[in-house]
């Protein structure tokens, strides 16, 4: 599909810095916040011409957007109401944190059309939270679920983080079986990765950080996916779950190599062969948002060769893989015309398997998948005569 399908947009703001977290993000100030859906505004409309256009997906990420208020998250929906067609968009997402909405905010969440919500719970234990710099309590967690669900919200997504700083796989099994007990269609679980500029990276690199061994994050990851399967949320992407009809659409834009717009303070877009990437700081993204109404530190024209290598790492992401009639019909040739030796190598090795339609990661392909990502970098002359 050669057209835009996903539009996402970054609320840059945050009543926390989780020790863990580099995403762009700001401690939410009113007055701030209310400049910058201002220049959101002028950003999305500068970019997005007429009303009402058609787009498949939307996803409002963060940062916190449930951190805006309400009169701001008003301001934001109208936007996005004006310019989208809401009605036919088949997924529309809003990231929400524990305790962060009341009546008047979720009901406002449901009148603007939103139908999905992702959730950031990250652990069920409050020594834990605590630890990861987060603001929420477990009784916030189940609060909010309470209200989601009185406002009719069945579309929920839960994040959760693990192999965290003085996490026994005991633990985590425990944080599984009690987020699984809300019986939500979609989970989302992700090994935390120690990134550098956060408090976490400084805390590592001094030696203080007490993370699980390798065999027990590998014992957690195990435990996750019969934990999932057993409850019949079965596995869609490396890291995300979903009972059947609940996997992300607009995450599967993403794997699927497809069009998406980025609006937002480091947000990226992905357009027909360019790569966006907003500028970061916010100071200079709203400058920039206000006057060009293109607050853009860089694009990048996307080769042959990058589509082709993204669509091999992000296909692999998905457990249904790549399809090579549909990887035909988009670059006119099949993917072992290019892969052949490395797909070989790897089925060898346990990493991939193979049939006559897909090209899929194995359980050992999964926990291993930067170095089969690697397999598929191309050089510029192994693409002489494709
Ligand atoms: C950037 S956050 C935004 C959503 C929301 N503010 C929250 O905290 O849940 C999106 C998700 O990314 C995941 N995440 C962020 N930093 C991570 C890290 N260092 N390692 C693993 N997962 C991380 C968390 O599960 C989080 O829910
Ligand atoms: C880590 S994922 C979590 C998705 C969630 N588990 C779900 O299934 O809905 C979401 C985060 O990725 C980041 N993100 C997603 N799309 C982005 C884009 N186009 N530009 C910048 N950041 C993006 C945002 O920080 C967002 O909070
Ligand atoms: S994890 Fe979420 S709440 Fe915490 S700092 Fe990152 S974006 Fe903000």
């Amino acid at each position: 599909m050669n057209e835009v399908q996903s539009v996402y947009i970054h609320i840059p703001f945050c009543q926390q810095m989780c020790h863990y977290c580099d995403f762009v993000k700001y401690f939410y100030n009113e007055k701030l916040a209310t400049e910058y859906i201002e220049a959101l505004a002028n950003e999305i409309n500068t970019n997005i011409a007429g009303t009402k256009n058609k787009i498949r997906t939307i996803y409002i990420g963060g940062g916190t957007p449930s951190a805006l208020n309400l009169q701001q998250l008003r301001s934001l929906l109208t936007i996005i109401d004006t310019k989208f067609d809401i009605a036919s968009c088949e997924e529309f997402t809003i990231e929400v944190n524990p305790g962060d909405i009341d009546d008047e905010k979720t009901k406002l969440l449901k009148d603007f059309g939103i139908t999905r919500i992702s959730f950031g719970v990250q652990v069920m234990d409050d020594k834990l939270l605590t630890e990861l710099g987060r603001i929420h309590r477990v009784s916030d967690v189940y609060h909010t679920v309470d209200l989601l669900t009185k406002h009719q919200f069945s579309n929920i997504s839960l994040d959760l983080i693990y192999a965290l700083p003085n996490q026994t796989v005991d633990q985590f099994k425990q944080s599984l079986d009690e987020v699984l007990a809300f019986n939500l269609p979609h989970y989302a679980t992700y090994g935390l990765q120690i990134e550098p500029r956060t408090v976490f990276y400084q805390r590592h690199k001094k030696g203080l950080l007490h993370r699980p061994s390798e065999d027990d994050e590998i014992t957690m990851y195990e435990i996750l996916k019969q934990t999932m399967k057993a409850n019949g949320v079965r596995q869609y992407e490396i890291s995300n779950f979903a009972k059947p009809g609940y996997e992300s659409k607009h995450n599967l834009t993403y794997w699927s190599n497809g069009y998406y717009y980025g609006f937002g303070a480091g947000a990226h877009g992905y357009l027909p062969d360019q790569r966006i990437t907003n500028l970061r700081p916010l100071p200079a993204y709203k400058k920039e948002a206000m006057t060009s109404g293109r607050p853009i530190l860089q694009t990048e024209e996307i080769t042959l060769k990058e589509k082709l290598e993204e669509e091999m790492f992000l296909g692999l992401r998905k457990i249904a893989g790549i399809n090579k009639q549909s990887f035909t019909q988009k670059y006119g040739f099949p993917p072992e015309k290019l892969y052949k030796l490395e797909i070989t190598d790897l089925v060898d090795h346990e990493l991939l398997k193979e049939s006559e339609t897909t090209i899929q990661l194995t359980d050992k392909g999964m926990l291993l998948a930067n170095q089969v990502f690697e397999k598929f970098m191309l050089e510029d002359s192994d693409l002489v005569g494709i």
